[in-house]
C-alpha cells in the first residue's frame, strides 16, 4: 500500500507540544506518537529533527516532518530552506510539508520541493489559499493542506472552524487534500472529510493540553459566573 494509501480515510496526529512548554521533550513526543497510534491514528505530523528522531523507531505509521524556524527576515516558518527538508527525510520522514504561500521566504518554495522528491519523500504544501493550492499542485506537491489558511494577513480572520471551502477548491483540484487547522473536536473532522478531505489531521485538540486546559477553564468559569 502506498503512503497515501495509508493516509487516505485516516487521521493524522500532529504531536507538537506548546513550546517550551513542560511536554516539549522528544520522548514525551514519542509517548504522544505511540499513544496516538494505539488510539487508531493513521498518520503522524512530527516537528523537529530531534522529535523525529525519537518517535520514527517507535511507530509504523506514515510521518509528516516539518521543521519550523522564526526567521527576522520572513514570516515563513514551516521548512523554510531545502536542507530542514533533506534533514527531515535522514530522519525518518515519509513525507515533509512546507510552507507553501507565495510570501517573501529565504529560498523558493522550488527548491524545497526538489529537496524533497530528491529524497525520495512526498511533497505536503501547507497552503492559505486557493492559489496556493493550485500552484502547489502544478508543481507536483503530492498532498494540499488547508494548513495555513487563517494564519496569513490575506486570511486573518477566517473564524474559528476548519475552512470547509476551501477543502472543497483543493477536492476539484484532484490531489490528495488534507484538512488541517482548527479541527477542534471529531463532528469538525467529520465535517472535513465530508467536504472532501482525503485525510484530517488534528494537532491542538489531542496534544497541547495547556491550550485545551484553557478552553475547560474558560467555560467552567464562565458558566459559575454567570449562575
Ligand atoms: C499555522 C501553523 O503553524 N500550524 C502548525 C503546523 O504544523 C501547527 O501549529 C498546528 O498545530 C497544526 O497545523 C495542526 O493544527 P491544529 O493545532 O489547529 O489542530
Amino acid at each position: 500500500m502506498t503512503i497515501l494509501d495509508q493516509l487516505r480515510g485516516g487521521l493524522v496526529v500532529s504531536c507538537q507540544p506548546v513550546d517550551d512548554g513542560p511536554m516539549d521533550r522528544p520522548d514525551i513526543v514519542a509517548a504522544m506518537a505511540m499513544a496516538a497510534v494505539a488510539g487508531g491514528a493513521a498518520g503522524l505530523r512530527i516537528e523537529g529533527v530531534e522529535n523525529l528522531r525519537a518517535v520514527r523507531p517507535c511507530v509504523d505509521v506514515p510521518i509528516i516532518g516539518i521543521l519550523k524556524r522564526d526567521l527576522a527576515d520572513s514570516p515563513v516558518r514551516i521548512t523554510p530552506y531545502a536542507e530542514d527538508a533533506r534533514a527531515l527525510v535522514a530522519a525518518g520522514a515519509d513525507i515533509v510539508a512546507y510552507d507553501a504561500t507565495p510570501r517573501v521566504r529565504p529560498e523558493p518554495a522550488a527548491a524545497i520541493l526538489a529537496a524533497i522528491r530528491d529524497s525520495g519523500a512526498l511533497a505536503m504544501a501547507d497552503c492559505a489559499t486557493p492559489d496556493d493550492g493550485k500552484r502547489a499542485h502544478a508543481d507536483g506537491a503530492a498532498i494540499l493542506g488547508t494548513t495555513l489558511s487563517g494564519y496569513t494577513d490575506e486570511t486573518a480572520g477566517k473564524g474559528d472552524g476548519v475552512d470547509l471551502a476551501l477543502i472543497a477548491v483543493f477536492r476539484e483540484l484532484g490531489g490528495f487534500v488534507m484538512a488541517e487547522g482548527r479541527v477542534n473536536d471529531p463532528a469538525r473532522a467529520a465535517s472535513a472529510i465530508s467536504a472532501g478531505a482525503d485525510a484530517v489531521t488534528v494537532g491542538t485538540a489531542l496534544t497541547r493540553l495547556e491550550h485545551v486546559t484553557g478552553w475547560f477553564r474558560d467555560a467552567v468559569v464562565a458558566a459559575a459566573k454567570g449562575r
